[in-house]
């Protein structure tokens, strides 16, 4: 956890994004000329943040609020323990983590150089048009299978774990489509493990599974083969969410919104031209999971909306039976997003078979 606390200043970061041209829309920065601010200062610009963040109903915050909490006194250095600087949640952890590596991954390959990569990339391929197809084929949810080895709610899922030759069984076994966790430090996963996978040559488009919380990474994912990124409300406040929406139009890929409650429902259909929602069935605070989260968002007007919209809806999280399948396509849902059920199989692709109580790759 000290991690974060290795960051020099909260606002020279920002500073930083801003003056990269196409950075975060957060907040307008309070500082674009690069100096480090005062701590007063830091702590205002942070407070305003979090109002705009309360105001949406975003309990995460994105940066420890008193910034740095390293204090000098004489020769001796502490760190200061308060309620604002120790994050609440795990989500808020991964956050805040995320915030320093960015910035640091950032600093080694600034986005100019990185939109220059974007020429050498794999082409994009279309995932919505993939879960559409799957779906019109099986007449079941289309399969997001991910491939995950570990979680910080359940620990490794599976030891011996080749990310190419799962991904390759997924294929065989009916996948529409991939998800790949690029998340090193609490998934074990790679942006690695992401290419190999774009580069053996499977032709499941592929999601990458990251906390993405600046611009820049969006960018770096197309680089490294994605074909679709995710979005989640649960961090990102409206303005990035349409921002980053617009970004990956641009460059062709496409945008998974995640929600796990009403009100982040409600938020992600105000806004225009959103294709593609996923309901997380866990909270990925609390780490609680519950399938008729599923049923519960997609319920009443929501539900109609969606219909009329023709948005897909992905059901993800926690499902491991054709029982729960059955459970959330008639909740609605068009596409599912599994891993822990069939990572974890000796053979992913019967594992597939078993989930969905059929073979769906025929
Ligand atoms: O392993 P499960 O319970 O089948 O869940 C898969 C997927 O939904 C989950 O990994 C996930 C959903 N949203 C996320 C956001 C970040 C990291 C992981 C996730």
């Amino acid at each position: 956890m000290a991690d974060f606390y290795k960051k020099p200043s909260l606002l020279s970061v920002r500073a930083q994004q801003s003056s990269s041209g196409d950075a975060s829309t957060t907040i307008a920065p309070a500082n674009v000329t690069g100096e480090t601010l005062s701590e007063s200062e830091e702590v205002e610009d942070g407070a305003m943040q979090d109002d705009l963040y309360a105001s949406q109903g975003i309990r995460i915050r994105r940066r420890p609020p008193t910034g740095p909490p390293l204090h000098y006194v004489g020769p001796f250095e502490f760190r200061l323990q308060n309620e604002g600087n120790t994050p609440r949640n795990i989500l808020e952890e991964i956050v805040w983590n995320k915030d320093v590596e960015v910035s640091q991954m950032k600093e080694k390959r600034p986005l100019a150089k990185l939109k220059g990569a974007l020429d050498n990339a794999p082409p994009v391929r279309d995932f919505i048009g993939a879960l559409r197809t799957s779906h019109l084929r099986t007449r079941l949810p289309a399969l997001i299978a991910e491939v995950k080895k570990a979680s910080p709610s359940r620990g490794v899922l599976r030891e011996d774990f080749n990310p190419v030759e799962i991904a390759q069984a997924y294929e065989k076994g009916g996948a529409a489509c991939l998800s790949v966790l690029t998340d090193e430090k609490y998934f074990q996963g790679s942006f690695e493990n992401l290419e190999a996978i774009r580069n053996a040559g499977v032709k499941c488009p592929l999601l990458c599974k990251e906390f993405i919380i600046d611009a820049w990474q969006i960018y770096y994912a197309r680089a490294k083969g994605a074909d679709a990124v995710l979005l989640i409300a649960a961090v990102l406040p409206d303005a990035d969410i349409k921002y980053m929406t617009k970004i990956c139009e641009k460059l062709g890929l496409a945008a998974l919104i995640e929600v796990h409650d009403e009100r982040e429902m409600d938020r992600v259909l105000a806004i225009d031209g959103i294709q593609l929602i996923g309901i997380n069935n866990r909270d990925l605070g609390t780490f609680q999971v519950d399938i008729s989260n599923s049923k519960k968002l997609l319920q009443g007007d929501r539900g109609q909306m969606i219909k009329q919209r023709d948005i897909i809806v992905v059901g993800e999280s926690g499902l491991f039976t054709p029982e729960d399948i059955e459970y959330v396509q008639e909740a609605g849902v068009k596409a599912v997003l599994v891993g822990e059920s069939i990572v974890k199989q000796s053979n992913p692709a019967k594992g597939i078979a078993g989930l969905f109580g059929r073979d769906i790759s025929i």
